[in-house]
């Protein structure tokens, strides 16, 4: 038998199965090939009854640092931190169905903002570790994500995890993603006006698990949250500058520091002489943010899930716990981006750029997308214990492509 047939034994009912084989347990392996790291994914699924689909039963999750854009010019060892991560799914999976296992790596907006030339590189040297695996290797396993599926798969996933894309009364939530190169707002529009107001580019039918969900999905590349902190610093783009400074109000007065992004090195500091705090900092950000995110009426005043960044600073602040997560509305950002603006000395320990990292997201939030001061961000990490990520979506997707109509 070929790969692909022995593939699809493991998902027809027993008694319709080709081959007849006894297999209850399968895995599906995704790579998340991020901006600022890379993380694998292995789920597991458990066929209990012939009768019925597999279920998900559990999720192996392991991620290094940095990301594969790193390696801009070092396609080779960017590779070898993927090996790494798959010599887990090794060890994790069980060696009779390490053929029958699929292992896909889809890349995000780190990959997007490099040259073709050198994100092709990337990607054929990971192509060549899959294909010295033991495991099934789909075609296009190693390949640049289209930024309109990054929504719609985190969408899924959440809305899976949270039990609202089975049974009848349906009451699916809006993402809200937030990476370090881009960001991403997926929602299930409610009022037919919505669809009227929206430009055709944001707006995408896709069909999972029997049904067909035409949502409101946009991916703003550049808007991450370490590629707006260059934006803020007016460094974005300017990779010739060599040595050059960047200062903003939102640092600390007397930081000077360096820092590697995406292959470049920046310079940065506070504004020695001039103003800082909530106030200039926020102007400074505005200037990144107003009048270039579509803003849908329909989300002002309803709630969505919010998870990456917007849930890595809430815990570096206090406003909500690692492990639990919590319930937030828009303007505690902005508290928080006030008191922490204003207080940098205070602050100091952290990261030096807390104070630019909140008011970018009480600015995305407020201005970008139009959210009310008092929307709800329910921000989650994980849900049943399996991270809220675009990767479980993919994952059905995968799963569906192979012959399975999950
Ligand atoms: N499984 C994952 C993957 C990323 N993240 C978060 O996503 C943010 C980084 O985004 P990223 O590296 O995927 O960047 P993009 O390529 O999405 O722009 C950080 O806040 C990570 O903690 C996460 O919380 N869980
Ligand atoms: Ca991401």
């Amino acid at each position: 038998h070929s790969n692909r047939e022995m593939w699809f034994r493991d998902f027809f009912p027993a008694n319709m199965c080709p081959i007849n084989a006894k297999a209850d347990t399968f895995y599906g392996i995704m790579f998340d090939a991020g901006s600022t790291g890379t993380r694998i994914h292995i789920y597991t699924f458990v066929q209990k009854s012939p009768e019925n689909l597999p279920e998900l039963e559990g999720e192996i999750f392991e991620s290094v640092k940095p990301g594969l854009s790193a390696y801009a010019d070092q396609p080779e060892k960017g590779a070898e931190t993927v090996k790494r991560l798959l010599d887990m799914a090794i060890d994790a999976v069980p060696p009779h169905l390490w053929k029958t296992t699929p292992v896909v790596l889809k890349a995000t907006a780190g990959l997007r903002l490099l040259s073709e030339e050198k994100a092709q590189a990337l990607l054929l040297e990971v192509r060549e570790v899959f294909e010295e695996s033991p495991f099934l290797v789909p075609e296009d396993s190693v390949s640049i994500m289209d930024g309109s599926y990054e929504g719609i798969l985190a969408w899924i996933t959440v809305n899976f995890l949270t039990g609202q894309l089975s049974g009848q009364n349906q009451h699916t939530v809006g993402t809200l993603d937030l990476g370090g190169a881009s960001t991403q707002i997926t929602f299930l529009p409610r009022f037919e006006e919505t669809f009227k107001e929206t430009p055709g580019d944001f707006l995408t039918s896709f069909e999972m698990f029997n049904s067909t969900y035409k949502l409101y999905t946009h991916s703003y590349l550049g808007f991450g949250l370490k590629a707006a902190r260059l934006a803020t610093l007016g460094a974005l783009n300017m990779e010739a500058v060599d040595g050059q400074m960047f200062r903003s109000s939102c640092l600390p007065k007397q930081l000077e520091a360096e820092w590697h992004f995406g292959g470049v090195k920046y310079r940065y500091g506070g504004n020695k002489e001039g103003e800082t705090g909530f106030e200039p900092c926020y102007l400074e950000v505005l200037k990144v943010v107003k009048g270039k995110l579509h803003q849908p009426d329909e989300i002002r005043g309803s709630s969505f899930y919010a998870f990456s960044y917007y849930y890595d600073r809430a815990v570096d602040t206090n406003l909500i716990d690692y492990e639990q997560g919590g319930v937030l509305e828009v303007k505690d950002f902005e508290r928080k981006a006030k008191e922490v603006c204003d207080n940098m000395e205070r602050y100091n320990s952290a990261s030096p750029f807390l104070c630019m990292d909140l008011t970018y997201i009480t600015a995305l939030l407020k201005e970008g997308f139009g959210f009310r001061d008092n929307t709800l961000l329910q921000l989650t990490k994980k849900v049943n214990n399996i991270e809220t990520s675009w990767t479980l979506g993919a994952t059905f997707h995968l799963l569906q492509s192979l012959g399975l109509t999950y």
